[in-house]
């Protein structure tokens, strides 16, 4: 099978980190973990949810891309990347709408297939955050950051290649993206 990376983007709350965790579990596709400057949130691990980074360890390591989110730094490596692949040739990775564009325009086309997720109702994210134990002062930010205001809506650069989910019925969710797998590993 040739090698592929799943890249999933969209705004915050979209279920990113929940479709990559069910591309872990169900394909065992190995995540990407990647690097950042943001405070853990409750329940987050170093080294599997991110490589928790101060600044001064953020600015030592070699990133493939790497971008400011709401005042945080984040990036990811190609050592990351290689490592993952290592485990297996089909890999999953979270990014911001920024970063999905630099793998897009960095790796061969056959090798990146980007989900944006969306919801049908922007207020859904709210009540989603809350409910996953967010700071309410942190989600306000987050709401007003200019990164959110961007990743609303597709890119240009993204819309021709990215498969656009809807992410508002989590059983639905999964069938769309078990048609995307299937769809992109078909002729391999
Ligand atoms: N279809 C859905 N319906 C209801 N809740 C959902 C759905 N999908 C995900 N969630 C919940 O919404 C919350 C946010 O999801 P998740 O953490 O996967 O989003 P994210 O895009 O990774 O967010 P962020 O960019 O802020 O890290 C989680 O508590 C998750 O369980
Ligand atoms: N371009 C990159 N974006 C990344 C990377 N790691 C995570 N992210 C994205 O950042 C925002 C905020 O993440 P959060 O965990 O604080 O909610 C989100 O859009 C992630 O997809 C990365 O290495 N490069």
């Amino acid at each position: 099978m040739k090698r592929k990376v799943f890249v999933v983007t969209g705004n915050t709350g979209t279920g990113k980190t929940s479709v990559t965790k069910y591309l872990n579990e169900f394909y065992e596709m190995p995540k990407v973990v990647t690097h950042t400057t943001r405070q853990p949130r409750a329940g987050e691990m170093d080294q599997v949810d991110y490589y928790f980074e101060s600044h001064d360890t953020f600015a030592q390591n070699h990133y493939l891309e790497q971008v400011t989110y709401d005042g945080n730094q984040y990036g990811s490596s190609r050592e990351g990347l290689e490592r993952a692949f290592e485990k297996n040739p089909l890999i999953t990775i979270v990014l911001d709408t920024q970063g999905a564009a630099t793998y897009l325009e960095e790796l061969p086309a056959d090798e990146v297939v980007v989900i944006y997720l969306t919801v049908s109702k922007e207020h859904d994210l709210y009540q989603r955050l809350v409910k996953r134990g967010d700071d309410v002062q942190k989600i306000h930010e987050r709401l007003s950051s200019e990164e959110y205001v961007r990743d609303t809506q597709i890119p240009e650069n993204l819309q021709a290649q990215a498969h656009v989910v809807e992410n508002d019925d989590w059983e639905e969710t999964k069938n769309k993206i078990d048609a995307i797998v299937q769809a992109s590993i078909q002729n391999d």
